[in-house]
């Protein structure tokens, strides 16, 4: 990956990201940003004010030592009251903006949050399978906290400019050079801090691909999912000293920016504590020739002081502020990028029932970045009515087959027609609502029974009925009864009173999803592999009778399965080799004959 380097303009470029952003949060909370934003104003007034009021409680008191009592004293205890509220106010409203800006970030970090899942749910399944998206999904996500602190940061941002600019004034009506003394003993702060930032997100950015695989190491290393086989192999050293190497790296690579960083700190430092010494300096010798009162003196020291740390941290921040804007431009990029599998402007209505059914036309297909091709030159009719299965060898292109007709990919080359137009023509989740696919990889989801079941058609999630008859359809039932909490027994080992089913129980679960739906083509890509051999034949048969009338794609490796299907599509290296009944292949001999006798023989 090629390091951007960033320059100052780059910097002022991606503030531009700022108004687009703080859209956003504006869209989690208006309410609660526009008083925000009300508060911190008043805020900005305070520090000016409560200097001023300082300056004439010491001018007061001086006069007051002075004339022995011959000025009125009332006067000087308003004043006092004064600077007591102020201060009580200030403080009160520094409460109440950090207990907004930890609010108004939370609701920003969720609404972000369920953004990026809606966005990645829209996306195309390829696009989960490539490394680049993957650093760009990782950008987005690990920014949530960072973009949180953006929130406060430009808005204290505002809020000290503001302040600066009453200070400022005040300094100015005394002597404008202050002001310039000021800027030149904190800039060169403020470009050590600029250089470093850049190192820092520059080599943050080198990293991506290391963290996720730091994250990815951290998770095999220690997770319910992985320590079973973790243990058996004794893999967890292996695992350990790759983490190690990685992190040393890691942190050797921080560690040589974040000294240099601090030493050069110091001296940046040293050249504001001179900058900020000569003015008082300066202002004392005024003070004592009797151009200033003493009033006046702590008025302007103050106020230099003030200016000269808010400065310091304008300028600090700035670095910070553009530092994150850059990285919003990662979160915005992830929103960038389109699934190419999308509706046409005007989709056809989806034949219901389906009349002529699905016909490949050549059809061909490419994994991104796999110069192989998984299916070519497929020509077949998949008929109304009709249940096909798929045998070949693995890696022979099954699953790739069926995912082209559930278009989680578009062909490479030739078309797909249903009733004789283009899938493509047709509206997308219209087709994936009329098509149930269980696939071997199917997920396990750690939640109820019955959510597990649901999950085959989430808008039925409340119908127990279909719940029940879909469980029992799949033979899932009798396991519901064995479980303690029945269809609310919540499963796997991830939460509390969890319960883990064996590969054949979940096979069963996922089944029940395949007849959660009124579908019109059903697809099981194997997802009985784990079933006993009398359970996977019960679980076709009762899919047979179930879903008669109705088209079927079944990927099976047991014949006893196969032989079930009206047709047999029979794939070699992503080709069709053979296609007919089975009493027709056995009959013709060739690929599915002999794959056939093989089995027979193994049962022998
Ligand atoms: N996501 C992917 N990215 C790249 N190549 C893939 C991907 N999935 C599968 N392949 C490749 O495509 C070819 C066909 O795979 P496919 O999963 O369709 O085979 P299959 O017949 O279903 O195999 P099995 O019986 O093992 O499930 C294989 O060579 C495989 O390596």
């Amino acid at each position: 990956m090629t390091t951007p380097t960033l320059t100052f303009k780059d910097r002022l470029r991606a503030l531009r990201n700022l108004p687009v952003f703080f859209k956003l949060v504006w869209a989690s909370g208006p309410a609660m940003m526009a008083a925000n934003i009300g508060l911190r104003f008043i805020k900005a007034a305070i520090p000016f004010l409560l200097l001023l009021i300082g300056k004439l409680i010491i001018d007061r008191v001086v006069d007051l030592a002075q004339t022995h009592h011959t000025v009125a004293e009332a006067y000087l205890w308003k004043l006092v009251a004064a600077e007591f509220a102020l201060a009580l106010l200030s403080d009160g409203l520094s409460r109440a903006i950090t207990l907004m800006d930890g609010l108004l970030g939370d609701r920003f970090a969720n609404h972000t949050s369920v953004r990026i899942m809606e966005h990645a749910g829209n996306l195309d399944l390829d696009q989960f399978e490539d490394a680049t998206f993957y650093d760009k999904l990782e950008r987005a996500r690990q920014q949530t906290a960072g973009r949180t602190i953006l929130l406060s940061q430009v808005m204290s941002q505002v809020q000290d400019l503001i302040t600066v600019g009453f200070l400022a004034a005040g300094l100015i009506v005394f002597n404008p050079w202050l002001i310039i003394l000021l800027i030149v003993a904190i800039l060169p702060a403020f470009l050590g801090e600029s250089y470093f930032n850049d190192q820092t997100y520059a080599l943050s950015r080198r990293q991506t691909p290391q963290r996720r695989e730091l994250d990815y190491l951290r998770y095999i290393g220690a997770s319910d999912e992985t320590a079973k086989e973790i243990k058996m192999f004794s893999l967890s050293g292996f695992i350990i000293d790759r983490f190690k190497i990685l992190s040393d790296k890691f942190y050797t690579d921080s560690k040589r920016i974040a000294v240099k960083r601090s030493l050069w700190g110091t001296f940046f430092a040293l050249l504001g504590s001179l900058g900020y010494y000569g003015a008082y300096g300066f202002i004392i010798q005024q003070t004592v020739r009797g151009v200033l009162t003493i009033g006046e003196l702590t008025f302007l020291a103050g106020s230099f002081r003030q200016l000269r740390s808010l400065l310091e941290t304008i300028l600090t921040r700035f670095t910070s502020v553009s530092q994150g804007a850059i990285y919003l431009s990662d979160f915005f990029d992830f929103f960038e990028i389109r699934p190419r599998i999308h509706n046409t402007a005007k989709p056809l209505p989806f034949p219901d029932p389906i009349q002529q059914g699905f016909t490949f036309e050549n059809v061909g297909f490419k994994y991104l970045n796999s110069e192989r091709w998984a299916n070519r030159h497929l020509n077949f009719t998949l008929r109304p009515t009709e249940k096909l299965a798929l045998v070949g060898e693995n890696g022979a292109g099954k699953s790739t087959l069926v995912k082209l007709l559930a278009r989680l990919y578009d062909p490479s080359e030739g078309r797909i027609l249903l009733d004789g137009h283009d899938l493509r023509e047709y509206d997308l989740n219209e087709l994936r609502k009329h098509i149930g696919v269980i696939f071997q990889d199917f997920l396990r989801y750690q939640m109820t029974f019955s959510q597990n079941i649901a999950a085959g058609n989430i808008d039925e999630q409340s119908n127990s009925d279909l719940i029940y008859r879909s469980a029992n359809q799949s033979m899932a039932e009798e396991l519901a009864q064995k479980l303690p909490g029945g269809y609310e027994q919540m499963l796997g080992k991830r939460f509390a009173d969890g319960v883990e089913l064996s590969g054949g129980e979940w096979q069963k679960v996922a089944i029940a999803r395949a007849y959660m739906r009124d579908a019109q083509l059903i697809i099981l890509d194997e997802p009985t592999s784990a079933l006993d051999a009398r359970a996977e034949y019960t679980v076709f048969q009762r899919f047979t009778e179930l879903t008669r009338g109705k088209m079927a794609v079944l990927i099976s490796h047991r014949f006893s399965t196969v032989r079930m299907a009206d047709r047999i599509v029979v794939l070699d290296k992503g080709e069709i080799v053979q296609i007919g009944t089975h009493e027709e292949l056995l009959a013709k001999g060739g690929r599915y004959a002999e794959l056939f006798e093989l089995q027979k023989m193994g049962y022998q």
